[in-house]
């Protein structure tokens, strides 16, 4: 009893599609929508499982963690629910809508298109210090690693996943300390950072400031493999993305994506949408465990 294509097409026929243009809508007036659903799916799964724990307010819920605080979408997410209970009241799991929604995001952004197996169900609990379990901006390789190995993810599937960086932006705050002081002597920045990219980064991202930098450098709006090619240039915008490049065994899933010659080639549409349906059943509650939830933002 696990989760299944199609698990509501005879109990919501619309359930897909209900979420597919919802996102629809949002994404028009806001395409920052888009990486913001794909990364709240992984910050849920990773997390207590795709049980959308993420989406619960409250005093010490996860959304308070500092690795959530940035999460962008969750209208959207409201959005779908309150057209799903209309149309199929008690039905559709938040956790489900957070899934597909992180999928038509890709499609959206001239991503590859996959089939969400559905039927998980919410989860009760969201405590802030489970977040913890989330790798961060500086984690090592091997960590990074070990953090996905802890959820069932291969190397294969982590770099794959973190390709999810082709769209979207960070925050100053997570990478300006690559560019000033790091090291002493020379520019002071990072040194695996691309000579030619400190001034650029430095620009969009004076000291004390902060703005948004798109995670993959020329390519913030496109699902492509360009995110590897920075990889290559040492055009990472985290540390822990450029990081994928000097560790052996994720450089070699990079330079697959990126077709190295005599090196067995991988393609990253086909490759993310399996990941993806991999990490989005990590900790599935099917069954009749959790719930389903009235409203996404508060337990039953
Ligand atoms: C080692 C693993 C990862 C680390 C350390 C990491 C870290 C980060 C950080 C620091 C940001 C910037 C947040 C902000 O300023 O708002 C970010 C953004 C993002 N992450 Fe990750 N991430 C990781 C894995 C993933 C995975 C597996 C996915 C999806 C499958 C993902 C999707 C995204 C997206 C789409 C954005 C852009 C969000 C936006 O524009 O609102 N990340 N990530
Ligand atoms: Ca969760
Ligand atoms: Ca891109």
């Amino acid at each position: 009893q696990g989760t299944r294509v199609g698990f509501y097409s005879t109990t919501c026929p619309r359930a897909e599609s209900i979420v597919t243009s919802t996102v629809q809508a949002h994404f028009k007036s806001n395409p920052s929508i888009a990486p913001g659903l794909l990364r709240m799916h992984f910050h849920d799964c990773f997390v207590q499982g795709c049980d959308a724990s993420v989406l619960i307010n409250g005093t010490g819920t996860e959304k308070t963690s500092p690795p959530n605080l940035r999460l962008r979408g969750y209208e959207v997410i409201d959005d779908a629910k309150t057209q799903l209970e209309a149309a199929c009241p008690g039905i559709v799991s938040c956790a489900d809508i957070l899934a597909l929604a992180a999928r038509d995001s890709v499609v959206m952004t001239n991503g590859p298109n996959w089939q969400v197996p559905t039927g998980r169900r919410d989860g009760r609990i969201s405590v802030a210090s489970d977040a913890a379990n989330l790798p961060g901006f500086t984690e090592s390789a091997d960590s990074q690693k070990q953090k996905f190995a802890a959820k069932g993810l291969n190397a294969q599937d982590l770099v794959t996943l973190v390709g999810g960086h082709t769209i979207g932006t960070s925050g100053c705050q997570f990478f300006s300390y690559r560019l000033y002081n790091f090291t002493t002597g020379g520019n002071g920045a990072d040194p695996t950072i691309d000579r030619s990219f400190v001034p650029q980064l430095q620009a969009l991202c004076p000291q004390n400031g902060d703005n948004r930098v798109a995670l993959d450098t020329g390519s913030q709006d496109r699902f492509d493999a360009s995110y590897f090619k920075n990889l290559r240039t040492g055009r990472g915008v985290l540390e822990s993305d450029q990081k994928l490049w000097t560790d052996a065994s994720t450089k070699n899933f990079v330079q697959r994506y990126l077709g190295v010659r005599g090196l067995p080639g991988l393609n990253f549409n086909v490759e993310f949408g399996r990941s993806m349906v991999k990490m989005s059943n990590i900790g599935v509650k099917t069954g009749t465990d959790g719930e389903i939830r009235k409203v996404c933002s508060a337990i039953n």
